[in-house]
Parts: C-alpha cells; structure tokens; sequence
C-alpha cells in the first residue's frame, strides 16, 4: 500500500520571515504540478506562484526533491513560504484538500529509517541534534547523526558473527580435530570484546551527562549565602535571600550553560537540626540532592558551624562572606555580595564538569536506551564461557549479537518505533 503523502512545518512557530513546509510521499510530484504548474527542476530553488484553484496563496521558494536521494527516501519538496499565520494556513489546507495529512512527531526521521536512509542510532542523534543547546551537546549529537555509535555496534556484531560461525564449527563437527587453540581463541576474542564493551559502559555516564545536562548542588548551613550564591551564577534573582535563617526550604533549580555544558544549579535548604516539620524535610531533599548530584559546592562562611555532614573529595568547599574575614586554607573564597572570586568558582567548576564529561575522544553511549542494550549484550557474553554445550554458547552469542542489532535498529524493532520517534519534534 502507498503511504499517505505528509506535510508539515519544518521552521518554528514564532514572528519570522520564511516559515518552510516541508513534504514527502507518493504525491508530492503531483500536488507540486498542482501548486505550481510545473515540476521545478530537482533540487534547485525556484521562485513560484503557488496557486489553488483560482486563488493566488504566495510566492514561494519551491524544492522539489525526487526519491529516493532525498531525507526520507521518498519523492519530497519544501515551500518556503512567507511565515504570516494565514499564509501557512492557506498552503496547509490546500495540501489537506489534495490529500495530504499533518506529520506525526518524527515521522519524516521514521521514514527515512524505514527506507534504510537512516539506522535508529543516527536518528537519535538528529532528534538530539535538532534539540541540542550547548555546543557539547552539538557536537555529541552530530557524531550520532553521522554513525559513530552505529559504526562501533555494527563492528561489534560482525565480529560476533564471526565468533559465532566459530562455535558453530564446533558444534557442527564436535568429534573433527579442530585444533584446540580454536575453543581457546574463541573464549579469548569473547573476553575481549566483552572488556571493550564494559569500556563503553562507562561512557554512558559522560555521554549523558553532555546530553541531559550536569547536576550541581548548593548545600550548607543556614545562611551561609547558598541563595546568593545561585543568583550569582545564574545571573538573575532566581532564589530569595533573607537574613533569616532556613529561607529556603525545597530546592530551587536553575538551568545554565557552563563550560559549552548543561548544567542545573540546585539551591537547597540550609542543613540543621530542626524542630519545623516543613524546614526537617527540605534539609532531607537537601542531603538527597547532594547524594545524586554531579557535583556539590559545600559552602560555609564566618561564623557559621563548619561540615556538619560528611564531606566528599570531589566536593568544592566554597568559603562565602569574604568581604567579611578571608578564606582559610583549602576553600575558594567567594563573596556573592560583591562578586568578588566569582570567576574563580565559575572556573573551577567548569574544570571539574569538564572533568565528569571527558570522553578523549570517544563516541560516548547517550540514552538509557543504549545503556539497556548494551549491558544486555554484555551479559550475554559473560553466560557465554559458563555454558556446558557448545549450542548454548553459540545462542549466547546470538542473542548479544540482536541486542546490538536492536541498538541499531537492523532488527526485531517494530515495539520501539513508537517510543523512539515519538519523542522527536514534529515536522522531523
Ligand atoms: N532546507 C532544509 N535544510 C535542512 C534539511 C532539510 O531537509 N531541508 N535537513 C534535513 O534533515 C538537514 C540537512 N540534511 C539532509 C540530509 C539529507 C538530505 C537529502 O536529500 N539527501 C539525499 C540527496 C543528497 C544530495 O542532494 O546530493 C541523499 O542522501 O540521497 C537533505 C538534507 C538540515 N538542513
Ligand atoms: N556580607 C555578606 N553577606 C552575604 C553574602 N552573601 C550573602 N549574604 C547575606 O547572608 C544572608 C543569607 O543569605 P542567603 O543567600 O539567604 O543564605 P542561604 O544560605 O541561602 O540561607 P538559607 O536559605 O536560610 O539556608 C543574607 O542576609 C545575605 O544578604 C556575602 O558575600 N557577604
Ligand atoms: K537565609
């Protein structure tokens, strides 16, 4: 059956010039010659009077891009119409009236994966490309969109293919002399690349942290500054400051970009012993954020009881108030009053989220998705050398092999198409 031709806009919604609809399927070619009179050359923009029936809807720029060498793999053009509302609106249902449908979220990507245009991989990456706000998240994404996962999850399986075909000899000719080095061969290369994938793991955790963002929590005693000090980084009055201690009771997130990176600040309520049920439980969200936070600045300040909770190495002791009296040894001195060792705070934790985000290099997993498969195909790997026959072995390494070929989307994948692509923006 021949899909229904789809359209939709492929520009925001906001005040502009050009707003571009963009549209792919079986009709494109003739409700171009409907629109325009003729089919422009391919690929090329063309000025056109776009009219329907006798009404004259704009002058548009129009792209005609016959399949399959086009985004989706099927016949596709764009208008690039004036943005004003009606102008998008008269152009939408003269399409409607030809028989075209308004795209589901992601359902040009979906076509083009369908149409082996595009692995899964990859179309995550342009749904993270066409999201992406710090130029970390730019170029992480970007590599997805050009294959890096794709290629590394394809060479894993071609070499378990290979290791499989291996076993299978084994299990096709058990009592043939294969010489023994081949069951030992075959042990070590599994080892192998399990190590490499174990390796790959632990870059989910940079992978995404560069795309979800970094977590830093603002923790201490009652008014040491730590609302501030938030307003300081952010840049604005995002949390109140009052000289009354336990100001803040839950916390207060503040989303900023550092270091090209993510990242949510997190003001928390001042930790002490309190008898006020409200202020007992912000101090409890406090000490929970500061447990699942990237990174935790510990403040204090003159005259303020010193780490009262238990301190971690990789927490940034921040000594506020040094308008007041100095910093003593082994804290930053800040004083968010004045602004004064700001930049060096700022600095600082930018080096230590550069720290949490490094990957040298790289391609880092991004999703909890890939995560899933991955460890999947892992533990299928790790059975693999404890199973007594060589058929079960051999199943082992099958099974990793399709949780790497689900990752990528060559197999078994119609359950999760719909979680995939939903979550793309529409008119992609
Ligand atoms: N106007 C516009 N800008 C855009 C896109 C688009 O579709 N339209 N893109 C959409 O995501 C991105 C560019 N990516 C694209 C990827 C493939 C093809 C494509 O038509 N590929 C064909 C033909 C290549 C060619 O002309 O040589 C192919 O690969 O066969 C187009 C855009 C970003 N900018
Ligand atoms: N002198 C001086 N006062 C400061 C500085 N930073 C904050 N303060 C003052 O310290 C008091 C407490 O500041 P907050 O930012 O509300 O402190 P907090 O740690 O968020 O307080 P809680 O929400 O109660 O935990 C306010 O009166 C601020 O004006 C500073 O650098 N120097
Ligand atoms: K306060």
């Amino acid at each position: 059956m021949n899909p229904t031709t789809i359209f939709a806009r492929a520009t925001g919604t906001g005040r502009a010039a050009i707003a571009v609809l963009r549209l792919s399927g079986p009709a494109t070619a003739d409700m171009l010659r409907t629109l325009c009179g003729i089919l422009p050359e391919p690929r090329r923009a063309s000025l056109r009077a776009l009219r329907h029936g006798s009404d004259l809807l704009d002058h548009a720029l129009v792209l005609w891009f016959p399949g399959p060498r086009s985004y989706t793999g099927e016949d596709g053009a764009e208008l690039h119409l004036h943005a004003g509302p009606a102008v998008v609106e008269a152009v939408a249902e003269a399409l409607v009236s030809l028989g075209a449908r308004p795209a589901e979220p992601g359902e040009f990507s979906r076509r083009a994966f369908s149409n082996g245009r595009i692995d899964l991989l990859e179309a995550e990456g342009v749904a993270d490309l066409v999201e992406a706000e710090t130029q970390a998240q730019r170029r992480q994404a970007l590599q997805q969109a050009d294959g890096a996962l794709s290629r590394l999850y394809d060479g894993w399986a071609q070499r378990l293919r290979v290791l499989l075909a291996h076993q299978e000899a084994l299990i096709d000719f058990p009592d043939e002399d294969l010489p023994p080095e081949i069951e030992a061969a075959l042990a070590r290369d599994t080892a192998l690349l399990a190590e490499e994938m174990r390796a790959h793991l632990l870059t989910g955790a940079q992978g995404e942290r560069i795309r979800d963002g970094l977590v830093v929590a603002i923790v201490g005693p009652p008014n040491v500054g730590k609302s501030s000090l938030l307003n300081r980084l952010a840049g604005r009055d995002a949390a109140m400051v009052s000289d009354i201690a336990g100001t803040t009771r839950d916390a207060i997130e503040v989303r900023l970009v550092l270091a090209d990176l993510p990242v949510t600040l997190i003001d928390t309520a001042g930790i002490r012993d309190s008898e006020d049920p409200l202020e007992r439980e912000g101090v409890r969200r406090a000490l929970r954020h500061a447990e699942h936070a990237d990174l935790v600045l510990r403040v204090a300040c003159p005259g303020a009881g010193m780490e009262p909770e238990p301190r971690v190495p990789d927490d940034i002791r921040v000594w506020n108030k040094t308008d007041l009296a100095p910093a003593p040894e082994g804290w930053i001195g800040v004083s968010a009053q004045t602004g004064a060792g700001l930049d060096v705070l700022r600095e600082r934790l930018a080096a230590e989220m550069r720290r949490l985000t490094d990957l040298a290099g790289a391609a880092p997993l991004t999703r909890a998705r890939h995560r899933a498969g991955i460890s999947e195909a892992l533990e299928h790997l790790d059975t693999a050398p404890h199973l007594d026959l060589p058929e079960l072995r051999g199943e082992a390494l099958r099974l990793a092999m399709q949780a790497l070929g689900r990752l990528t989307g060559r197999i078994g994948v119609e359950d999760l198409l719909d979680t995939v692509f939903n979550q793309f923006c529409i008119g992609k």
